[in-house]
């Protein structure tokens, strides 16, 4: 079978890969001539974990390629997945320019049957979009050519993209026709033999099962970090909490850590989308509005914690920050909590210094030089008075506090995660703050 995927992101690049270990052979489409050139050179654009051996090994295969140009691979495959980005707009709807660029090019190239399936996160009736574009650019050309287009919305996250597309708890395809449906169950068969299941349903429906999981993961943890603060003021520890929710079956025990906020490219932008596709449709989604309201504070907590910890007084002050990128295992800082915290220590007259295992590249393009950049983790902390742990890398966990201890000048700690015993860090003499 041969496919091509556009967009050569993280979803993209995850998505072409995974198909092509499965003997799928795929062509990756980007309009980034250099992210394109680096992939044909063996490099790769983004961190992810597993994801440059599993490329490089496809691609000595022969079964993976990259291109810039879409156009003239659509004559050899019968799938193309869109997986461009879906960026909010000012107004927080999602912003469909290059789902349709997409769109418009295979309705203006197309010579055979195709099946255009969109993998990225789109609004309720994106689908009949891609439709009448696609539609539109044929009857320009004067040409009838059939068609159909797909919904396949993605559930990988970053960090685990591999794991979680090639051992997905579900793949959900929304199809409009029998032979759209039979592509797609011959190119997902591999993952059906494997025991994944596969569900088929209306378009509109799998557009939307997209936003409402991402939407219900969101609700979880700004619930979370709702009970954490409310657990501080009366006396009561959130992580005993979660424990004991999580292990009823119904709640479950994931995604229900409380922390400094979610940020990624994500939860933040599908979150606003689907407040705006209510909004467009006369319905206020009024947990989703206060799930919103919620991260936007909590993603202040950290830097709350240390200023009231100094009196409100942080002029002069080296706060130590440990991760900078928006979840461990990526390089990834949009909406990253990390960039709310430094803001406000700068504002508030702080000196900030920063590490993080993978993200300090990405860090200097997005802030430069506001913030002092150290080589590693306990150089980081040299002379400072306070750290704060934003990103719960795993090197993270279990430091030696014996030689932080030496290298700081002052004891404050704040842990944005909830990841270090309270008794530990008591005993070690050091002002530890958790969140709840
Ligand atoms: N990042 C993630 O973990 C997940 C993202 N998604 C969704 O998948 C979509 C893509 O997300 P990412 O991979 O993170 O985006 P990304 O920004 O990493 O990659 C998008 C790529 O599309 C390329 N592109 C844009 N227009 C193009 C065109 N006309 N032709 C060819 N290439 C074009 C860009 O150059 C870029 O390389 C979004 O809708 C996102 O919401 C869904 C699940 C997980
Ligand atoms: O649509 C998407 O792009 C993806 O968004 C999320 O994946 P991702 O953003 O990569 O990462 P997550 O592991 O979900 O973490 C998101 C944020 O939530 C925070 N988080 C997560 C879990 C938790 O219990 N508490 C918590 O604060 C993380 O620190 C991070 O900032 C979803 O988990 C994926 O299923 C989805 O495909």
């Amino acid at each position: 079978m041969n496919i091509a995927i556009v967009g050569t992101g993280y979803v993209g690049l995850v998505t072409g890969t995974c198909f092509s270990e499965m003997g799928v052979d795929v062509t990756c489409v980007d309009i980034n001539e250099a992210k394109i050139k680096a992939l044909q050179g063996g490099v790769m654009p983004i961190y992810e974990p597993g994801l440059e051996s599993l490329v490089l090994k496809n691609v000595e295969a022969g079964r993976l390629h990259f291109t810039t140009d879409l156009t003239a691979c659509l004559d050899n495959v019968s799938i193309v997945f869109s997986a461009v980005g879906t960026p909010p707009d000012e107004d927080g709807s999602a912003d469909l320019r290059y789902v349709l660029d997409v769109a418009r090019t295979v309705g203006r190239s197309i010579n055979k049957y195709t099946l255009l399936v969109t993998k990225s996160t789109v609004p309720v009736g994106t689908a009949q979009k891609v439709k009448a574009v696609i539609q539109e650019e044929l009857d320009k050309r004067g040409v009838t050519i059939p068609f159909d287009v797909a919904s396949n919305p993605e559930f990988l996250k970053e960090g685990a993209a591999i794991k979680d597309f090639m051992a997905p708890d579900r793949v959900v395809v929304g199809i409009e026709s029998d032979h759209a449906r039979k592509l797609m169950e011959r190119l997902y068969r591999p993952f059906v033999l494997n025991g994944y299941p596969i569900l088929f349903m209306d378009i509109p429906s799998a557009e939307m099962t997209k936003y409402a999981a991402n939407a219900m993961l969101a609700t979880r943890i700004s619930f979370m970090n709702d009970i954490a603060n409310l657990c501080e003021r009366v006396g009561a520890d959130v992580e005993c909490v979660r424990k004991g929710i999580g292990s009823d079956t119904r709640i479950g025990k994931h995604f229900l850590y409380a922390g400094c906020g979610y940020g990624g490219s994500c939860f933040p932008k599908d979150v606003k989308a689907l407040l705006y596709t209510g909004k467009e449709n006369g319905y206020t989604m009024r947990v989703i509005e206060a799930v919103e309201e919620v991260n936007e504070t909590q993603k202040s907590i950290v830097f709350e914690k240390v200023n009231k910890l100094f009196n409100n007084d942080l002029k002069g002050k080296i706060v130590a920050i440990w991760g900078l990128a928006f979840k461990p295992d990526t390089d990834d800082m949009r909406e990253a909590p990390a960039l709310v915290v430094i803001d406000k220590l700068i504002k508030a007259g702080a000196i900030v210094k920063v590490y993080d295992p993978i993200a300090m590249d990405e860090c200097k393009r997005r802030i430069g030089n506001q913030v002092e950049y150290a080589k590693d983790m306990y150089d980081v902390v040299v002379d400072a008075d306070a750290l704060s742990l934003i990103t719960e890398w795993k090197q993270f966990r279990l430091p030696s506090w014996k030689c932080i201890k030496r290298l700081m000048r002052g004891n404050v700690i704040v842990d944005g995660r909830n990841i270090y015993d309270q008794e530990e860090m008591e005993n070690e003499y050091f002002v530890y703050s958790r969140i709840g």
